[in-house]
């Protein structure tokens, strides 16, 4: 940090805190040191434009080291999922486990030398018209202390997965047993020979139930409305390798027609298991409302010799059951939720209408939703997971140094 400007005060109005930080950054702000914010950060460093990652927790990637089971592996094939510039290295498999994963992410911070700032929340950033520049508030450190941080560029990092969703569900402050969310979930370990009930079927319950499955345990899930489900490879092509490749020809529909068609004949009718198919395909949902199709890597063969049991929608939960809305009822030692993430821009950027206050997403789409006004960024918010984030972080890279150029133009030279 040594390019960092460093001012340093007496707070006047409050005694109890000692000085307020106030830190000016000649390059952008990346708030977020996950695959998005690296990613960035290291396009930025390749044309010479220093970067300084704001990070809420303790380490990079935080969501695939803190917040994911120990089965996880990418679900895409490897090239689909590596950042720009450094390629996933050849000796890894075709869907690499999330342990190399993350080594690959700890190698290629440590590759273009990128040191996020750790322990650093980000509360509020706002855009001070007086002069343009971002002012970017954090708490944290070992004495919770509060940092401003200053700079022209401000590119948000943050991710579709920053806080859990907690659903309210009637009755469920009754339930004696352990209830988790899947950002929790290790392994099935602990729930050897319990009745675990997973709620939510998006790709987390789906794995949730298959690993509690290996450990013996006996899940349930919860499908409260329709799912699809395709199979993860078709013709010893990943689908959604053929998927890209067919949408590059045909319209959405035609491909999503002909992966319903091939799910079929590979997985058979998953209607039957209680897994409803919605009437809009599966890319044109993911595009439209960003639900991703579940890719099936074991966990049909479950529910179908009835290892794991399907129920709909849940009414209520009581001590030790819970009660669904066709009048079922059963036992249950532990509740996992699998009921997704949210993003949280709207908790702390504050004044700016590129992002939707509702569900704090751009409020334009993919492929234009990395820019905003007045240096403002968005990476990873595609709803195209770490391919949409490479996307984005070589744009947003390619418009900073652009500026910058300029801005340097416009100053007084010497000679
Ligand atoms: C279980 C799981 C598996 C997945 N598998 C795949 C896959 O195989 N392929 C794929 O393409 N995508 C996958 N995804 C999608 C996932 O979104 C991407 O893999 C990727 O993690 C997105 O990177 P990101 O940097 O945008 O967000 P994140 O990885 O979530 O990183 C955001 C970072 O911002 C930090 N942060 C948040 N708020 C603040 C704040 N206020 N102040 C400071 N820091 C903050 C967080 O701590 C975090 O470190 C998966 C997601 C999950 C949950
Ligand atoms: N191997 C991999 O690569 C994996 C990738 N992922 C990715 O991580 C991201 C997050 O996935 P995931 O954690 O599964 O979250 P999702 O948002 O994809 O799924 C959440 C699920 O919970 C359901 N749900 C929400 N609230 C309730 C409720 N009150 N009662 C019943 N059901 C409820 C939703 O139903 P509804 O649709 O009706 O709203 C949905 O089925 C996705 O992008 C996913 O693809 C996840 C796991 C593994
Ligand atoms: O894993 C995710 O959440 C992603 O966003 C990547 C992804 C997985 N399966 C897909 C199907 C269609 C589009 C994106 C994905």
């Amino acid at each position: 940090m040594e390019f960092v400007t460093e001012t340093l005060g007496k707070r006047v109005h409050d005694p109890y805190v000692e000085e307020s930080r106030c830190i000016l950054i000649p390059g952008p702000i990346i708030v977020g040191s996950g695959p998005s914010g690296l990613a960035t950060a290291a396009c930025l460093k390749s044309r010479g434009v220093s970067s300084l990652i704001l990070e809420r927790s303790s380490c990079i990637a935080s969501l695939w080291q803190l917040k994911t089971y120990d089965r996880l592996r990418l679900h895409l094939p490897k090239h689909f999922c590596e950042l720009p510039l450094m390629p996933f290295p050849s000796s890894y498999p075709t869907y690499p486990t999330k342990q190399q994963f993350v080594q690959y992410l700890e190698s290629y911070a440590e590759h273009f030398g990128l040191k996020p700032v750790f322990n650093q929340t980000v509360e509020e950033a706002k855009l001070d018209r007086r002069c343009g520049l971002w002012r970017v508030r954090t708490v944290g450190g070992k004495k919770e202390e509060e940092t401003e941080y200053v700079s022209r560029w401000l590119v948000v990092a943050t991710g579709e997965n920053a806080e859990e969703v907690m659903p309210e569900i009637d009755g469920i402050v009754d339930f004696v047993g352990p209830i988790l969310h899947t950002s929790s979930y290790k392994s099935g370990e602990m729930f050897r020979e319990k009745k675990v009930l997973v709620v939510g079927c998006g790709n987390s319950g789906m794995e949730v139930c298959l690993d509690l499955c290996n450990f013996n345990a006996h899940p349930s899930l919860v499908v409260r409305d329709s799912v699809h489900v395709l199979p993860q490879e078709m013709l010893g092509l990943s689908t959604f390798g053929i998927s890209t490749s067919l949408l590059k020809w045909f319209p959405v529909q035609v491909v999503d027609r002909f992966l319903l068609h091939m799910s079929r004949l590979v997985l058979g009718d998953t209607d039957q298991l209680g897994l409803v198919r919605p009437k809009i395909g599966p890319l044109e949902r993911k595009i439209k409302c960003g639900k991703t199709p579940v890719l099936d890597v074991g966990t049909l063969a479950k529910i179908r010799s009835g290892d794991i049991k399907v129920y709909p929608e849940l009414k209520r939960v009581m001590q030790h059951s819970a009660e669904f809305v066709d009048g079922r009822v059963d036992n249950f030692d532990a509740i996992i939720l699998a009921t997704g993430y949210k993003s949280n821009v709207p908790m702390w950027l504050k004044g700016m209408n590129m992002f939707c206050e509702k569900d704090g997403f751009p409020r334009k789409p993919f492929p234009n939703g990395w820019k905003g006004e007045s240096g403002l960024y968005a990476v990873g918010f595609t709803k195209l997971g770490l391919l949409g984030a490479a996307i984005d972080a070589k744009k947003i890279a390619e418009d900073i140094d652009v500026q910058q150029n300029l801005l340097a133009l416009g100053r007084p030279q010497h000679c």
